[in-house]
């Protein structure tokens, strides 16, 4: 199985104190770098009902990168239960687990794991997790995922169906806040050769909350994230140089602008747009007393296409910002965090 590492969940029901290695550098820490709240501007709430929702949802990935949506169609039952399956998947006894083990020296990034990207200065964060590939079937492999608790397979495909719909809505808003025809991101992303990544995060209780964090500030490499929250406050958001909460919503469902939105919109586009979306850089806090869990799904591109500036954007005075690649290569860059 290559090298252990031990899940924070079993360090976390040993501990009394933080162990080093979990206490991020200061300028990273949330007791200190937190917004304080009270002032603190929220990231938008939409309402996919709502006639306009489209220009707020443009809006909101220019302003933010970041913002929640509510009437998205997602039933409530079907969220519920892809929570229940990785909340039961995550009470197995320590060596099932392990028997998912993802070992990402061998490119292997599906199963269970402690960590993806390499650690800075070997510090770690307060999380374990869960990926695999829900869709489309072709990239599928079953053998990947949980095979406990009854009833796993079968909540996350119907949550995947949802998720494809909300995409495909968004990425058409997005298009049109840009000037181009509805489907034109969804296509210049794949179309239906698009990836849906399924991750399960789990925070376990953590001694010392105010040192650490439960994933490390970035962006995140794919196209838009859909992710499901628990009621465990730990979202933060980087915006006009402070972080701040995203603030809890029942039944929302959070949206990320990634990477690849932003590399294929030009940063100067004065044809279409005012401004460019941007990938939100975010972070997650921990609780003491209490276990977080979150539900990303990632949009990607398949790994052979190539994503770039998006043709139609790029003319006159909005010249390429990025350079064209293989979403296969940037996922090794962003991964072993190679220049870019
Ligand atoms: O748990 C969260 O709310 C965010 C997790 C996250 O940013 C990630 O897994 O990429
Ligand atoms: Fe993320």
């Amino acid at each position: 199985m290559g090298e252990v590492h031990r899940s924070v969940q079993e360090l976390a029901a040993s501990l009394g104190a933080l162990p080093p290695e979990f206490v991020r550098p200061e300028h990273e820490q949330p007791a200190a770098t937190t917004f304080p709240g009270g002032a603190a501007p929220d990231a938008p709430v939409i309402d996919l009902l709502e006639p306009g929702c489209g220009a707020r949802v443009a809006a909101a990935a220019r302003e933010w990168g970041l913002f929640q949506v509510v009437n998205h169609g997602v039933p409530s039952p079907v969220v519920a239960e892809l929570q229940r399956v990785g909340r039961a998947f995550f009470s197995l006894p320590r060596e099932e687990k392990e028997r998912y083990a993802m070992d990402p020296a061998s490119g292997r990034i599906e199963g269970y794991g402690t960590r993806l990207q390499r650690d800075l200065e070997g510090k770690k964060t307060w999380n374990d997790f869960f990926f695999h590939v829900v869709a489309p079937p072709a990239k599928v492999d079953h053998g990947a995922w949980p095979r406990s608790p009854a009833g796993y397979r079968e909540a996350n495909e119907a949550y995947c169906h949802h998720v494809q719909r909300l995409a495909r809505g968004l990425l058409g808003h997005l298009s049109l806040g840009l000037g181009l025809e509805e489907g034109a991101m969804a296509e210049a992303f794949g179309g239906g050769a698009q990836v849906f990544l399924q991750k399960i995060n789990l925070y376990p209780p953590c001694p010392q909350p105010e040192l650490t964090l439960g994933v490390a500030p970035h962006t995140d490499m794919s196209t838009l994230t859909v992710l499901v929250p628990n009621e465990v406050q730990g979202l933060q958001v980087f915006k006009d140089g402070h972080w701040y909460d995203a603030n809890y919503v029942p039944d929302a469902l959070i949206i990320h602008i990634g990477d690849q939105i932003e590399a294929s919109v030009p940063m100067q586009n004065t044809i279409f747009s005012n401004g460019a979306y941007k990938a939100v850089l975010h972070r997650t806090t921990v609780s003491k007393e209490k276990t977080r869990m979150s539900w990303p799904v990632f949009v990607e591109p398949p790994v052979e296409l190539v994503v770039g500036p998006h043709p139609q954007l790029v003319a006159g005075e909005s010249p390429a910002k990025y350079k064209a690649r293989k979403y296969k290569e940037y996922q090794h860059c962003k991964i072993n965090k190679l220049p870019m």
